[in-house]
């Protein structure tokens, strides 16, 4: 699915990636973890091509990104859907319509797909908050809006930056769930996090295997968490 090698990301000021070999198999799940600023965002933005490593390789689903042309890059990213860190949505269009954007931008109309987008809702728990404006959402209600958003066009590889950061450990598990369920479904999931009993949690249900990021390399964690 997603191949690095030997590759390597510095933002200017020396590497802050390097010597990153890893493959994200197909039905993987893989949690980042390392402390704040060694770079998970960084190692999550390599794998949906927003920056390029600057040494080494980087292959999403068996091509190169740097021999891919933007039709390639754009085919692929739709193969991957994010949760950002921060999860930002547009004020004034209501939950349901933020949810259903990537089908505006890619072409598809929204009415075809009232069905599935409905389906998608109550599966995160929003369909009660569908007509809410973003600002009127919880941390929490936020959370499974974005992970909804980042799964509407049906992607292969799901990957959350911190998706628990703002939210209670009820809700924290409640998402974790919910990417649990998608791994299950034949999904890719890589979640970065700090919380160490989300990983725990997830132990107990999948095959995981935890990502730790420190002295800017990434390396699989001992089976001691
Ligand atoms: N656009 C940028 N330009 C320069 N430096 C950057 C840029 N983005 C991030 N950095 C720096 O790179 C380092 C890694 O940042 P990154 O966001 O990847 O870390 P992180 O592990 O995700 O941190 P956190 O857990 O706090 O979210 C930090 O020192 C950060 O300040």
């Amino acid at each position: 699915m997603i191949e690095l090698q030997n590759a390597a990301y510095n933002y200017g000021g020396g590497d802050m990636l390097s010597e990153i070999s890893l493959k994200l198999a197909p039905g993987s799940f893989h949690f980042l973890t390392g402390p704040s600023g060694a770079g998970k965002s960084t190692f999550l933005k390599l794998c949906y091509m927003e920056l390029t490593a600057t040494a080494g390789q980087v292959q999403m689903f068996g091509k190169d990104v740097r021999g891919m042309s933007r039709d390639d890059i754009a085919r692929a990213r739709r193969r991957i859907g994010v949760v950002h860190q921060d999860c930002r949505f547009l004020d004034h269009l209501s939950v349901r319509k933020n949810v259903a954007l990537p089908l505006t931008v890619s072409g598809h109309d929204p009415a075809q797909e009232a069905d599935n987008l409905r389906e998608l809702l109550t599966w995160v728990g929003l369909d009660h908050r569908a007509d809410a404006l973003p600002q009127e959402l919880s941390g929490g209600e936020r959370q499974r809006a974005a992970l909804a958003r980042a799964i509407i066009m049906s992607p292969d590889v799901i990957l959350a930056d911190e998706p628990t950061g703002n939210v209670d450990s009820e809700m924290s598990q409640r998402l974790l769930q919910l990417l649990i369920e998608l791994n299950k479904m034949g999904k890719t999931v890589v979640i970065a996090t700090h919380e160490l009993a989300l990983i725990r949690m997830a132990k107990s249900q999948v095959n995981t295997r935890v990502l730790r990021i420190a002295d800017r390399r990434v390396r699989l964690a001992g089976a001691d968490l």
